[in-house]
């Protein structure tokens, strides 16, 4: 077998993907697809965003659309992975005030004012960190655990998605304004295409929320798509 950069990034039929603020080109080869943190606690009644206030009643079609969008991507041979967020049961790895992240955390600042939460939200192993049942991970599927916003920060996502010579990166997931913008942020800056399929996410606060984030992602960071644009284009050059 001859060692080597083009091997392993076997040209295959590209495809373009309707997109705002304009379509983009993608060869299946070099693109990923993210799923971010659909887990109980960001997408499920009774989980850490539902208890800390924050409206997640359109999380099904979320999760919906994350469905049908993985899917595509599995049969178009495009890998799919997921990011898991939350820290050890001690939260140890959730940082102690010495973190900005043990200030901002609303998770970290629900289970203080209310101690009978200790251990419950985001804490590895239980309820509340588990994917939702509906999108288990596939055969083949990858999950990245992180300890913060950004998938991109102290995880092995990057040498995951070079091993592979990814170089576009198709977003969905849990919360469009938080982890989702955060990752693609850190993947443009680690120069990723990032396209953030917009009715496969679900921002954490008002709708202005996910405007904005919206509007960040297509003027300034990447590229917005929908599922129905990704499937009808990646459908296109499946294996
Ligand atoms: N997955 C996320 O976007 N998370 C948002 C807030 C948090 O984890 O506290």
């Amino acid at each position: 077998m001859t060692a080597g950069y083009a091997p392993a990034t076997p040209e295959r039929i590209p495809f373009v993907l309707p997109a705002k603020p304009e379509p983009i080109r993608l060869n299946p080869a070099e693109t990923a697809l993210i799923i971010v943190d659909m887990q109980n606690a960001y997408a499920s009644a009774g989980g850490y965003l539902d208890i800390a206030g924050f409206d997640i009643s359109e999380a099904s079609a979320c999760i919906a659309g994350i469905a049908t969008a993985a899917e595509a991507a599995r049969k178009a041979g495009i890998p799919v992975l997921y990011f898991q967020n939350g820290w050890d049961a001690d939260y140890i790895e959730a940082g102690g005030p010495g973190s900005p992240n043990w200030h901002k955390s609303n998770a970290l600042k629900a289970m203080r004012k209310k101690p009978e939460l200790q251990g419950k939200l985001l804490a590895k192993g239980g309820w509340d960190y588990a994917l939702v049942d509906a999108l288990a991970p596939q055969p083949g599927d990858i999950v990245v655990p992180k300890t913060r916003y950004s998938g991109f920060f102290n995880t092995n996502i990057d040498s995951m998605l070079r091993a592979r010579s990814v170089r576009n990166i198709v977003f969905t997931g849990i919360a469009t304004n938080v982890c989702v913008e955060s990752s693609l942020r850190d993947a443009f800056h680690l120069e990723y295409f990032g396209i953030v399929l917009e009715d496969a996410t679900h921002a954490a606060g008002p709708d202005f929320a996910q405007k904005a984030a919206l509007y960040n992602i297509e003027t300034f960071f990447g590229w917005v798509s929908t599922v129905a644009d990704f499937c009808g284009a990646v459908g296109q050059s499946e294996d």
